[in-house]
């Protein structure tokens, strides 16, 4: 896939003269722990030192619907995908309040919600309408979407990543809304890990132990159908949403912009992401620690330390609008911070 073929690896240069650099800054070696690291992988993911501060983030929130929630494995009605679309394009869903907070730009990309919508010409927050179909085919029953389904999803999230750059956004975070869709990244994450499904699947929005135990059976028989090709696994038990946040990813990285990522699906997304692109990994930051056990799996196989540890269960984006602040933080440190100078310590006691 020509996306994939356009990631840069991250420079090795580039972080060892982040490192040094902290090593000549006004403060004890190390003193600033993890932030440091996070520069340092920041310049290696520029390809300079020190990295741009990034102070226009976005967050491009994909949504889109499931078949797989005819299997029951969501309390929550298929039209909520919908109903939250429209409340994330009024300004009025968590995702908008911490945005806000943070200065980041949302946008809304559909790449197959299954119930009309309304959201007004005026909307505080357009949507971009580019459905791939009305929702994945059952994920259980067999191939979620076609091969070529989830490549224009994926090109779709790629476009919308793009246009947000040419716009002068230089953070990425990949949100999403769907119903269901913690289904799917499960049986993505075991397809793509091998892990056994009942470590990797959890209760999502909120399910009973009866439910998570038929959810588990599910993903494990749907993600033993899935091909070893990424593209096609994702195709197999994968959803539109993680094809858009996919490409996403590869769009981001091949212009060297930060991915802070979120929830379970979003890092589902990455995964596919750096089995296609092995460099896009050199791109990516993990906001936060998610609640979902298959999300933590991801973070390990990817070996990516989280910023937060909130036990964020959500989506929308949210727990990667959280860590924005210290990603521009981390920066800013090796751009601002005044160098130590004649407090340099002697070295005679
Ligand atoms: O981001 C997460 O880790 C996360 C964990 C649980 C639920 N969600 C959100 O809730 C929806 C999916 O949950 P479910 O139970 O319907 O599969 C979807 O809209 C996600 O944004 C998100
Ligand atoms: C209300 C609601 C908001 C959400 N935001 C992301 N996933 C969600 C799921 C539900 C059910």
């Amino acid at each position: 896939m020509a996306l994939a073929a356009e990631v840069p690896r991250g420079d090795p240069a580039a972080g060892r003269a982040a490192h040094d650099r902290h090593a000549q800054l006004r403060k004890p070696p190390n003193s600033l722990g993890d932030l440091e690291s996070l520069g340092v992988a920041l310049a290696a993911s520029a390809g300079h030192s020190p990295p741009p501060i990034p102070l226009s983030p976005v967050v491009l929130v994909a949504a889109a619907d499931h078949g797989v929630h005819a299997r029951g494995v969501t309390p929550w009605p298929q039209t909520i995908t919908a109903r939250m679309l429209e409340t994330i394009c009024a300004g009025g869903a968590t995702v908008n309040a911490l945005a806000r907070g943070v200065g980041a730009r949302v946008r809304v990309l559909d790449v197959g919600v299954a119930t009309p919508y309304t959201v007004p010409d005026r909307a505080p927050v357009a949507v971009r309408r580019a459905p791939v179909r009305a929702g994945t085919r059952d994920l259980s029953t067999g191939p979620a979407l076609t091969v070529g389904e989830a490549a224009s999803a994926m090109r779709a999230g790629a476009a919308e990543t793009r246009a947000a750059l040419d716009a002068g956004a230089d953070l990425v975070v990949p949100g999403e809304m769907g119903i269901a869709n913690t289904t799917a990244a499960a049986a993505l994450i075991v397809a793509r890990t091998g892990v056994p499904a009942v470590e990797a699947t959890g209760h999502g929005t909120g399910i009973d132990e009866a439910t998570w135990r038929a959810k588990v059976a599910l993903v494990e028989t749907a993600a033993a159908r899935a091909p070893a090709e990424p593209l096609a696994a994702l195709a197999e038990v994968g959803g539109l949403e993680h094809a858009a946040m996919a490409g996403a990813v590869l769009a981001a990285a091949a212009r060297r912009v930060p991915v802070v990522l979120d929830g379970v699906s979003s890092l589902a997304a990455a995964l596919v992401a750096v089995d296609l692109a092995p460099a896009s990994r050199d791109h990516l930051f993990a906001g936060h620690r998610p609640h979902e056990p298959g999300a933590r799996i991801v973070l390990e196989r990817l070996g990516l330390p989280s910023l937060l540890d909130l036990e964020l269960r959500l989506g929308e984006g949210t727990g990667g609008v959280l860590a924005v602040p210290l990603v521009q933080a981390a920066a800013r440190v090796l751009h601002e911070v005044d160098e130590l100078g004649e407090l340099a310590p002697s070295s005679e006691p």
